[in-house]
């Protein structure tokens, strides 16, 4: 076999990995549910955003997110670094289309956790994208999980309140939406959309060929 043989049956028999697109407004449990995800699911990985938003106590570099200041953001948009970006309750946040284009090459699944308008994006760059909405079960419970947290002011969290009618308002783009009630069957769920994704024909079809050709022989 010619090296340009070899190289086109290896990238023939890569699979691409599968980009999982999860939004909820502010509070509903995303990163809650997604770290719980991750931990069952240890073949995902999550592409870790851009932004502008200061870090939260305990939050860090790298790890939460990258945190950088909005000139340099604004460089980045230029440079074309940004899969997806959108301004989000102010900040600006982002994902970088090489870590996310090199994951999927090595067949990895990779999950971003992001807004309305990136997933929008995401959709048009990445249409097999699979895309989840998390709702709150109330506003009620929503309100309390935020105040919950303890994690931003008074202000950030009004703020957060007043744009959960946006985000939700587009909840019926997204492939799949879950209500995080109790959190074991929201997660159940999330995890059964994974699972459900990973059995589509088109991925088990070439991966279980060898097998498909013996029983068809
Ligand atoms: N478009 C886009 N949205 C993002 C990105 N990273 C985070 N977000 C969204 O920005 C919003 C605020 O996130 P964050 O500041 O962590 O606050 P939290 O959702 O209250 O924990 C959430 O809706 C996130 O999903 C990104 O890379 N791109
Ligand atoms: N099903 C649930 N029931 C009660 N509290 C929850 C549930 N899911 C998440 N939480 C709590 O709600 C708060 C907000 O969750 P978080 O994951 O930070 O939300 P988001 O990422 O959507 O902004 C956290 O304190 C988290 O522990």
């Amino acid at each position: 076999m010619s090296t340009s043989d070899s190289a086109r049956s290896r990238q023939e028999t890569t699979l691409e990995g599968t980009l999982f697109v999860v939004a909820a407004p502010s509070g509903a449990g995303k990163s809650t549910l997604v770290n719980a995800l991750l931990e069952r699911e240890p073949a995902i990985s999550l592409s870790i955003s851009h932004t502008t938003r200061p870090p939260r106590p305990g939050e860090q570099y790298g790890r939460h997110y990258y945190f950088v200041e909005r000139a340099e953001f604004e460089r980045e948009i230029a440079d074309g670094i940004f899969l997806e970006h959108a301004e989000v309750h102010g900040n600006l946040y982002g994902t970088s289309r090489t870590t996310v284009s090199g994951l999927l090459c090595q067949g990895r699944d990779v999950l971003l956790e992001i807004d309305w308008q990136g997933a929008r994006q995401i959709r048009r760059s990445k249409p097999d994208c699979v895309s989840v909405f998390i709702l709150p079960p109330s506003r009620v419970e929503l309100e309390r999980r935020l105040r919950g947290r303890a994690s931003d002011s008074a202000e950030v969290i009004e703020r957060r309140l007043h744009n959960s009618r946006e985000e939700i308002a587009h909840a019926h783009e997204f492939d799949y939406i879950i209500v995080n009630d109790s959190f074991d069957e929201a997660l159940g769920d999330l995890q059964s959309i994974v699972h459900a994704v990973r059995q589509r024909s088109q991925l088990q079809w070439r991966r279980h060929e060898t097998l498909i050709a013996e029983l068809l022989a």
